[in-house]
């Protein structure tokens, strides 16, 4: 492992409140380096273009509601091209690699890092690293040319393969210094992030000349701070396509019910938009929102009325949805996968068994039920429009970030502006669904499903008991 003592957070502060969260910068450990013109200004494309260069005061804010008096709150900095530049092309020796799940755009980000990389500064050193972070010391490296990733954005997973676990910082960093690489692009989720911000502060440490940059990568989209991960849209619409099957599946039989398991390991984005989206859906059950099956206002009484008033219904259920409630029922121990994470039980399966144990036993009605479970398909596909413009605009940003000497950060989308962010903000906590806010109560008014909350038997008990009687006061 690095360093224990982590660099300080660059905050600066100015007029009326305003905070700019600072990314590192190489002038901050290594003085008197050189730079160089951007090549970019004598590039036709980019030339015509006035103000091209972002100004060194340009920051972006995080929250965009203001009111009269309020001050003005903390800000990112602006991504973008500067006029200077820490690196001549021929110097730059570029290292790539992809971390943790598979997410749509993967294959893009890397295709446009390694173009990007060409294209605008000229640079034409670019390794692959094979199989995530254990790559660095335990695998070959591929060479990356614009040739060879020139059509890989129209496939699914990556180029350069994936992997949980293996996380050693000291031989990453060995590797690092032995490669000569002197810019480490790292794409993946939450905990490649807090790998980076390792890998960063034992370059920064030893007082190396690398940039380390973060590219946020999850379907899941549980990264703090930024709009959004790339993938994301891509995943929800392609989640529509099982809720559409569960759908008609469920509308030709009498009491058809549908079950779709979607990704969602923490935090239940997809499930959510993908039900606003479809409108096909009776009830979504999220990890953040728990639930329970038995007695008034449960799943299973939703699941009856729904039937009677409607003869059909679709169920989504976010992967990491009611855990608690699998465990407790098959006595399992929780489990770790390699990197640390929370091995899920299959909610899907187990919610479909307790529909029909609950209507076979009733013997009043019977259904019909289908269990579709795309979580590994949505995965697998290739980023659409939307997302290989957004994994476009990230890897150009993380590009000029290098280029122009900051390091220890993940670019990523602030209120629809591309920004730099400080790594300790990215792995400060989780993104999650909240319950209390608008976005789940308008997936409440168009379910018009339970809200779980208010009738739970149990919870009024637990209640009850936790109140201390009058003679205890
Ligand atoms: N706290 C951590 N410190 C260092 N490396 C980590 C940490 N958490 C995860 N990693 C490494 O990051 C990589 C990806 O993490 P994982 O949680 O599997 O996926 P994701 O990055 O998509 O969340 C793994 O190689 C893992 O070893
Ligand atoms: O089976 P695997 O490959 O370990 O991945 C399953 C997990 O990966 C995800 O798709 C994404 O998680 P990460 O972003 O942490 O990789 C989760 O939704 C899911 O729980
Ligand atoms: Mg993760």
């Amino acid at each position: 492992m690095g360093s224990s003592v982590n660099s300080k957070p660059k905050v600066i502060k100015g007029p009326a409140g305003y905070v700019l969260e600072d990314v590192p910068h190489f002038s901050d450990y290594i003085p008197e380096l050189p730079t160089h013109s951007n090549p970019l200004q004598d590039n036709p494309a980019y030339s015509v273009v006035k103000q091209y260069f972002v100004h060194v005061d340009d920051s972006v804010p995080q929250k965009i509601i203001a009111h009269k008096d309020s001050p003005r709150g903390v800000h990112f900095r602006r991504a973008g091209p500067r006029q200077r530049v820490y690196y001549e092309a021929d110097e730059v020796q570029a290292a790539i690699v992809t971390c943790g799940g598979l997410c749509p755009g993967l294959n893009t980000v890397i295709r446009e890092l390694v173009c990007g990389l060409n294209n605008m500064y000229g640079v034409k050193k670019v390794m692959g690293i094979n199989g995530g972070y254990k790559g660095f010391y335990a695998h070959n490296t591929i060479a990356l040319t614009p040739k060879s990733v020139n059509d890989i954005h129209k496939r699914g997973g990556t180029v350069l393969g994936s992997s949980r676990g293996g996380h050693d910082t000291t031989k990453i960093v060995d590797s690092i210094q032995d490669r000569g690489i002197n810019q480490v692009y790292i794409i993946g989720g939450d905990g490649t992030q807090r790998g980076a911000s390792r890998i960063f502060e034992e370059v920064r440490r030893r007082g190396l000349k690398v940039a380390v940059v973060g590219i946020p990568k999850t379907i899941d989209n549980d990264i703090p701070v930024i709009d959004k991960s790339f993938g994301f849209d891509t995943a929800v619409e392609e989640a529509q396509r099982a809720i559409n099957a569960a759908h008609v599946e469920a509308e030709s039989i009498e009491n058809g019910i549908g079950v779709v398991k979607l990704m969602g390991r923490y935090s239940g984005f997809i499930a959510m938009y993908a039900t606003l989206a479809s409108r096909d859906v009776d009830c979504c059950l999220i990890p953040e929102s728990p639930f329970y099956l038995e007695g008034p206002g449960g799943l299973l009484e939703f699941v009856e009325r729904r039937l009677k008033e409607n003869g059909h219904m679709v169920v989504v259920i976010a992967e990491g949805a009611g855990q608690e409630l699998v465990s407790e029922s098959m006595q399992s121990m929780a489990k770790q996968d390699a990197s640390g994470n929370k091995l899920l039980q299959d909610v899907g399966l187990w919610i479909s068994h307790k529909i029909k144990d609950h209507f076979a036993k009733l013997k009043t009605m019977t259904i019909n039920l289908k269990y579709i479970d795309p979580t590994y398909m949505i995965r697998a596909v290739p980023s659409n429009a939307s997302d290989n413009v957004y994994c476009t605009l990230l890897a150009q940003s993380a590009v000029h970030g290098a280029m122009a000497g900051y390091t220890g950060f993940t670019c990523g989308l602030v209120n629809g502006r591309q920004t730099y962010i400080p790594f300790y903000r990215i792995i400060e906590g989780q993104n999650k669904v909240i319950i209390t806010d608008r976005m789940w109560a308008r997936l409440l008014s168009s379910t018009n499903q339970p809200s779980f909350i208010i009738h739970k038997p149990d919870i009024a008990e637990e209640n009850k008991e936790e109140q201390p009687s009058e003679s205890a006061k």
